[in-house]
């Protein structure tokens, strides 16, 4: 079988998610629904389209222009990028400004410490 046969061409590829912390739970369902279950999550804030909000403190007004989110990271070989994008696009989407983004990038590799597996078997 040549790599263009497999899925992610033989490669790995990294699913970047940023989030609505919300909609985290759905999220996870998705993953797992699709068969990538495996993934790590960390609280992040940041800025896209989604406007600035505006607070008061002891009377003084304040622009908070960076939003709690969640990135979601998810490294696949068997499944296809394409398919994990996308059940997590279903599942984040609301259809308001601040839904997130999702980015796909290829991995160089992959080591598995406690088998010292490499490459997509390391996945
Ligand atoms: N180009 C980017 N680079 C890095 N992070 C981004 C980028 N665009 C969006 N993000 C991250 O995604 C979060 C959500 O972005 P947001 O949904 O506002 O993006 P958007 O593309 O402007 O979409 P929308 O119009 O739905 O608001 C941001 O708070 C930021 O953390």
């Amino acid at each position: 079988m040549s790599d263009a046969d497999l899925p992610n061409d033989g490669g790995i590829k990294l699913v970047m998610a940023i989030i609505r912390p919300d909609k985290l739970a759905d999220v996870k369902t998705a993953l797992a629904e699709v068969g990538a279950p495996s993934l790590t999550v960390t609280n992040v804030s940041g800025r896209g389209s989604q406007p600035a909000k505006k607070s008061q403190w002891r009377g003084e007004e304040y622009t908070v222009d960076l939003h709690q989110k969640v990135k979601v990271e998810c490294v696949v070989a068997d499944t296809p990028a394409e398919d994990v994008a996308d059940a997590i696009a279903d599942a984040a989407h609301t259809g308001e400004k601040g839904d997130g983004k999702i980015f796909i990038l290829p991995v160089e590799n992959a080591i598995q410490v406690r088998t010292g597996k490499t490459g997509r078997d390391a996945v």
